[in-house]
């Protein structure tokens, strides 16, 4: 009894000095990096440093970022703490051009937790560093040429119709819908035919079980979340897989039995998993016709990696896509006016094209602009990513980021800056009038990254986002729901920008 009481109390001691000891060290050394160095800094707390606000869930990354951007913006670099992590928040435009493009051979990865030993499905484009990132971007670029992307086409087509079907049916009732819900089953339905090749038909089935992995993907975990992106060593450290076992387990299965299920029956489809197959068998994917290129093979993706890309599309090109449409669909049913003139034109190009085609989606010019404005405020991606591999010092500045820095670009308070867009709160898609777009700088609109780690599926997320809409529109008109309010909340836990609660609109046949 007496060595147990002993020796509770010496590993107290031990803990209490190892604590204390910490304390004394991040107090006079980790805590006075940014202040050495000379930068703007936000003074830390021992042991979070500044993030405890999203750590613990009070606030989405999204406002926590806005609000430092807000208060300091005079600064063209600010120093902050993530946990004992030095991160350096780039807001002048020309320094984020020079992280992003110039500078890239630098600042070239994200800085993400990535380890396919533990973690398979981590061994993604998105989070893959250095060469292998490279190599990988190299061999997936011509699965998103337009030539490519107008094959994938009809999958759109299909689950556009089905989406009609839907509104049109609860148009009937002038019923309110959970947008969120409605266009996350529209995009899970492409994406998993697509990326996997298979039929998931949410709309008839939305229990199905391609739904329910996909929800669990996006689960707000405000913790887990913020480690991957701010402390992702900890998962390293303790040998522990970002992606959960089930969630592994489950789209490694998937994708492997439909690839065999192919091979099997010597099946062709014009889909991205066809693509990846052609990487793991040649190691290239065949260029479209009217390219230059040559097939010259290459290293073969294994089917563990193969199946690692099919989900980084579906966890990279769901999610964004939908939420840009439903916050799109939000601000048409609070502006009729928008909502009539996009309509109008879709009705146009329907007519002069014949048919709702790849082109006539293209030629809407007026709803480019509104998914544009549409990013601008809601930028899916609130915060850019990237770490510095080889110390930099940036052009007009006296400061050399030292390697191994974080360093983060802050999307959505440069998209919401009144300085750049006036009046930035309001919905207006001339911003995007070719005259307007050459005001600005064009670092200061982001919604995709930018440089050469610029979104591989922008043009995909495009078409994608914009059939969304055009399916929603031709026969319908929507409102805001009676329980909506025009401002939002965010939802604080997430790694992409969602509102609070989901977003209800009323959808009525047009008259
Ligand atoms: C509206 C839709 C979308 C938005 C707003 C969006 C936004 C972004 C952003 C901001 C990045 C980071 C860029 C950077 O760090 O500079 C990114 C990267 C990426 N996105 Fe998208 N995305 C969308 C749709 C898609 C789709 C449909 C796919 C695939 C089917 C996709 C696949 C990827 C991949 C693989 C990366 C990593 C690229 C790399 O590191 O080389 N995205 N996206």
């Amino acid at each position: 009894m007496l060595l147990a009481t002993r020796l509770i109390s010496d590993i107290l001691v031990v803990s209490s000095l190892i604590i204390v000891g910490f304390y004394i060290y991040y107090k006079f050394h980790i805590s006075k990096f940014w202040k050495k160095k000379g930068i703007f800094y936000l003074e830390p707390t021992f042991p979070t440093g500044n993030i405890m606000p999203f750590i613990t869930g009070k606030m989405s990354q999204a406002e926590f970022f806005r609000d430092i951007y807000e208060q300091h913006k005079n600064h063209p670099l600010i120093g902050i703490y993530m946990l004992h992590k030095p991160f350096l928040i780039v807001n002048d435009p020309d320094l984020i051009r020079d992280v992003l493009a110039k500078e890239f051979a630098n600042f070239h990865d994200r800085g993400l937790f990535c380890n396919e030993e533990i973690d398979p499905l981590s061994g993604h484009l998105f989070q893959l560093p250095g060469k292998k990132w490279r190599n990988l971007r190299v061999k997936l670029t011509p699965t998103f040429t337009s030539g490519k992307i107008k094959q994938i086409f009809p999958i759109m087509k299909d689950s556009g119709n089905t989406l009609s079907a839907y509104l049109t049916e609860k148009a009937q009732t002038k019923s309110a819908v959970d947008i969120k819900d409605v266009f996350a089953k529209y995009s899970v339905d492409i994406i998993m035919s697509a990326a996997f090749g298979i039929s998931c038909n949410s709309f008839k089935n939305p229990d199905n079980e391609f739904r329910y992995w996909g929800k669990k993907v996006f689960d707000p975990r405000p913790l887990w979340n913020a480690l991957v992106v701010w402390a992702p060593q900890v998962f390293n450290l303790f040998s522990i897989p970002f992606t959960e076992k089930d969630i592994t387990n489950f789209f490694l299965k998937t994708f492997k039995e439909t690839v065999e299920y192919r091979e099997a029956n010597n099946i062709e489809r014009k889909d991205f998993l066809n693509l990846l197959m052609q990487l793991m068998r040649n190691g290239y994917v065949e260029v479209d016709d009217n390219s230059n290129s040559s097939n010259v093979a290459k290293n073969k993706l294994t089917m563990t990696e193969a199946a690692a890309q099919a989900y980084v599309f579906y966890l990279a090109g769901f999610e964004t896509s939908s939420t840009t449409a439903t916050f799109c669909l939000y601000e048409l049913a609070q502006h009729q006016d928008i909502q009539n003139k996009v309509r109008e034109e879709i009705q146009t190009q329907i007519e002069k094209h014949g048919d709702l085609t790849y082109d006539a989606v293209n030629d809407m010019t007026y709803l480019h602009k509104v998914i544009s404005e549409t990013l601008r405020k809601y930028p899916p991606v609130v915060v850019l990513n990237r770490i510095c591999t080889k110390k930099t010092k940036l052009n007009g500045t006296d400061f050399v980021i030292p390697k191994g820095t974080h360093v983060a670009i802050p999307v959505f308070g440069i998209h919401r800056d009144s300085n750049i867009f006036f009046d930035p709160d309001k919905f207006d898609p001339e911003r995007f009038s070719e005259e307007n777009i050459k005001t600005r700088h064009s670092y200061t609109y982001l919604p995709f990254g930018e440089g050469p780690r610029i979104c591989i599926g922008m043009r995909f997320g495009l078409v994608q986002t914009k059939y969304a809409i055009i399916s929603s529109l031709l026969k319908n008109k929507f409102t805001l729901a009676s329980n909506m309010s025009s401002t939002l909340e965010y939802e604080e836990g997430s790694l992409v920008l969602m509102a609070k609660g989901g977003i209800h609109l009323t959808v009525e046949p047009l008259k």
